[in-house]
C-alpha cells in the first residue's frame, strides 16, 4: 500500500517488557470512560487490543451504522481513531504510557457498514521518547488490506501530563470530579 510516511534513519529496535501482557490477552491498562476502549463510555469504539507475540497487537471492530461517513461506508476520521487506539495501546508492551504525537492514515478501499475490521499493529522502533508504530486493517483477508497507518507516540509521565485536567474527568456515574 502506498504511503508517504518516512521512518527516521536513527530508529533503534525496542524490546518487549518481561512484565508485558501475555500474548492472547487484552491489554487493559487504560480507563473505562475512554472513547476508544472504555466499556463505560456512553458512545465509543470499545476496542479490545490484544497483545501478540513480540511487539505486535491485534484488534477488531464491527462497523456500526452510527459510524457512517459516506453513504454505506465508515467515516474516515472514525477509522483513524480506531488506528490511534490500536497503535497507541501497543507501547504498553514496553510498559510505556504514551500520547499520540503524529498519525498518518492511508485509505485503500471504502469499508462498508456491517463489516468487521481486523487490525494488526506493531512497534517498529524508537528514538529517545519517540515510539514508531504501524498498523494494517483488513476485512478478513490479510492479503487485501483496506487501510494502513503509521503513528508516532511520545512517552509521557502520566501524572505530570494529566495534572490540571483530571478535575474535568467524567466518571461512569456521569459526574465530573468535584461536581
Ligand atoms: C496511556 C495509555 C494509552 C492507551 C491508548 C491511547 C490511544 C489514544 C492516544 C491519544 O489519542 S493521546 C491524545 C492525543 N495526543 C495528545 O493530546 C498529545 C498532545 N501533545 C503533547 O502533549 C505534547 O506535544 C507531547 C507530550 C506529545 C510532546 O511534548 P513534550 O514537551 O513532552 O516533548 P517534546 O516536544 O520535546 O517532543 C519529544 C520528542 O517528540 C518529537 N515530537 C513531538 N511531537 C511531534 C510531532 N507531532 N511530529 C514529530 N515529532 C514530534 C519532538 O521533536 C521530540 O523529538 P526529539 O527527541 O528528537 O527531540
Amino acid at each position: 500500500m502506498k504511503t508517504s510516511f518516512v521512518l527516521p534513519a536513527d530508529i533503534e529496535p525496542l524490546s518487549r517488557d518481561p512484565k508485558a501482557t501475555s500474548p492472547g490477552r487484552r491489554i487493559n491498562l487504560h480507563h473505562s470512560m475512554c472513547f476508544g476502549c472504555g466499556a463505560d463510555a456512553p458512545v465509543g469504539l470499545r476496542i479490545d487490543v490484544i497483545a501478540g507475540e513480540g511487539l505486535t497487537v491485534s484488534a477488531s471492530m464491527k462497523v456500526e451504522d452510527w459510524m457512517q461517513g459516506g453513504p454505506g461506508v465508515i467515516h474516515g476520521g472514525l477509522l483513524s481513531t480506531a488506528f490511534d487506539e490500536v497503535m497507541g495501546t501497543s507501547p504498553l508492551l514496553l510498559r510505556m504510557p504514551v500520547v499520540t504525537g503524529h498519525l498518518e492514515i492511508d485509505y485503500a478501499k471504502p469499508i462498508p457498514l456491517g463489516s468487521t475490521v481486523q487490525f494488526t499493529g506493531e512497534i517498529l522502533g524508537g528514538v529517545r521518547r519517540k515510539v514508531y508504530t504501524r498498523a494494517v486493517a483488513h476485512l478478513g483477508d490479510p492479503q487485501e488490506p483496506v487501510a494502513a497507518a503509521h503513528g508516532l507516540f511520545i512517552a509521557i509521565d502520566l501524572e505530570k501530563h494529566f495534572a490540571g485536567y483530571r478535575d474535568r474527568a467524567v466518571h461512569p456515574s456521569g459526574h465530573q470530579n468535584g461536581a
